[in-house]
């Protein structure tokens, strides 16, 4: 199916765009442009079928290396990106030549990490594969690798030269994938969107939320996109936001949980699932500190698991994820940071809590119950 393509501009100092649509893989030619005349396909063996047609588009302009990663958050380690400098080395990449990712958002992190630190920056096109990936990995350039201390501890800010995202992709992504993308999707309903908060909450039959060739989800991906280019936008570097919102950082919302939580499950949970988790805890924390409503809190719990997201974890863990999250790049010195968002006539504004009473943390955690 071929339908018409969204495109949604990135207005920043180096803009670019992201191309949403179904069938619309082709157009990677167009994002990648004539400057290359080199081009290094970074992909999983597992998804080398999927990229087929990519491959032979790319093949018949440029000279080609397929530079084959691990599946999954495997690929986020210091040994892949060695293996890929390396393959880079062979053949003979320069300035001019370019980096195309295409997978999902550990391949999209791992390659836009690669691509930022190769001769100090080479232009990457992202092809997300994922839902997640889609709305947010392959979005905003952030970059980067795992390493045994934590997650995305090593990496960037390194802005893609162009995003493709064919929805048609999606077809063959597991459905426990497609709903953990879900996770930041409504977690940018709560940040930013109401309306995304609409859709998966009203939407009758919530299959049709899920529906990856549906009009539902292409609304849903969409918007979660153009709420992650807002932010972006206004502060690349996550220097801070003005007026009391927290810039870039709310798009953290519900991460620092989560991070703990995947590496504590030796990345045994996935990414989106861990964020659905900790963005109930964060509800939890502002309810607890007076900012949100009781009917908020249970709105967090309602949105997520109905797309089958969870929405607790391991009760007796949390000794072991605060120290963890202590180490969250949110954090100064020994001062916990958490985004939250506190509520105002029922509007919903994300804001910075520092230092958050570990009694309310304790209690938070708790009420999370260990349910998924
Ligand atoms: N840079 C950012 O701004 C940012 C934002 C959000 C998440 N992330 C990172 O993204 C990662 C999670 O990304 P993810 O959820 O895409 O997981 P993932 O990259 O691990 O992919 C999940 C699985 O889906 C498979 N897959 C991918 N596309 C497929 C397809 N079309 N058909 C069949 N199988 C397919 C992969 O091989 C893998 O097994 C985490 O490391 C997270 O930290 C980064
Ligand atoms: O783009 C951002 O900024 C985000 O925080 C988006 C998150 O969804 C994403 O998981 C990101 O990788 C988290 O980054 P980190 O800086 O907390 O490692
Ligand atoms: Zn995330």
């Amino acid at each position: 199916m071929t339908t018409d393509a969204t495109v949604l501009p990135v207005r920043g100092a180096a803009p670019y765009d992201v191309v949403i649509g179904h069938g619309v893989s082709a157009r990677v030619v167009d994002l990648l442009g004539d400057a290359p005349t080199r081009v290094a396909l970074v992909v999983s063996d597992t998804l080398r079928g999927l990229a087929a047609p990519i491959e032979k588009a790319l093949a018949e302009r440029y000279a080609l290396t397929v530079i084959e990663i691990p599946e999954g958050e495997q690929a986020k380690a210091a040994a892949t990106a060695i293996t890929c400098w390396e393959a880079l080395g062979e053949a003979g990449f320069t300035r001019s030549d370019a980096v195309v990712t295409f997978g999902g958002g550990a391949t999209t992190d791992l390659g836009g990490f690669v691509a930022a630190t190769w001769l100090r920056g080479v232009r990457v096109v992202h092809v997300p594969t994922t839902l997640l990936a889609m709305v947010d990995a392959a979005v905003g350039g952030k970059t980067g690798i795992n390493t045994g201390a934590g997650k995305n501890l090593v990496g960037s800010f390194f802005e893609p030269s162009g995003v493709l995202c064919d929805l048609a992709f999606l077809a063959s992504l597991p459905h426990a994938e497609l709903v953990a993308g879900m996770g930041e999707v409504v977690k940018c309903g709560f940040i930013a969107d109401p309306e995304i908060l609409r859709l998966v909450e009203q939407t009758p039959d919530v299959d049709a939320v899920l529906d990856p060739a549906g009009p539902v989800l292409r609304e849903l991906v969409e918007r979660a996109i153009a709420v992650k280019i807002d932010v972006v936008v206004a502060d690349l570097k996550e220097t801070g936001g003005a007026d009391g919102h927290p810039g870039r950082e709310v798009l953290n919302y519900g991460h620092t949980l989560a991070h703990a939580i995947e590496r504590a499950e030796d990345y045994g949970i996935r990414h989106g699932e861990a964020v659905a988790i900790g963005c109930v805890f964060v509800a939890e924390v502002a309810h607890r500190s007076g900012l949100l409503s009781a009917a908020t809190l249970e709105r967090h719990r309602t949105a997520f698991g109905r797309v089958g997201l969870p929405i607790g974890y391991d009760a007796a863990a949390f000794a072991d994820l605060l120290a963890t999250m202590r180490v969250d790049k949110k954090s100064r010195g020994a001062q916990l940071r958490l985004i939250v968002l506190e509520e105002s006539d029922g509007v919903l504004s994300p804001r910075v809590l520092a230092a958050p009473d570990e009694q309310v943390l304790a209690e938070s955690y708790a009420a999370l119950g260990s349910a998924s």
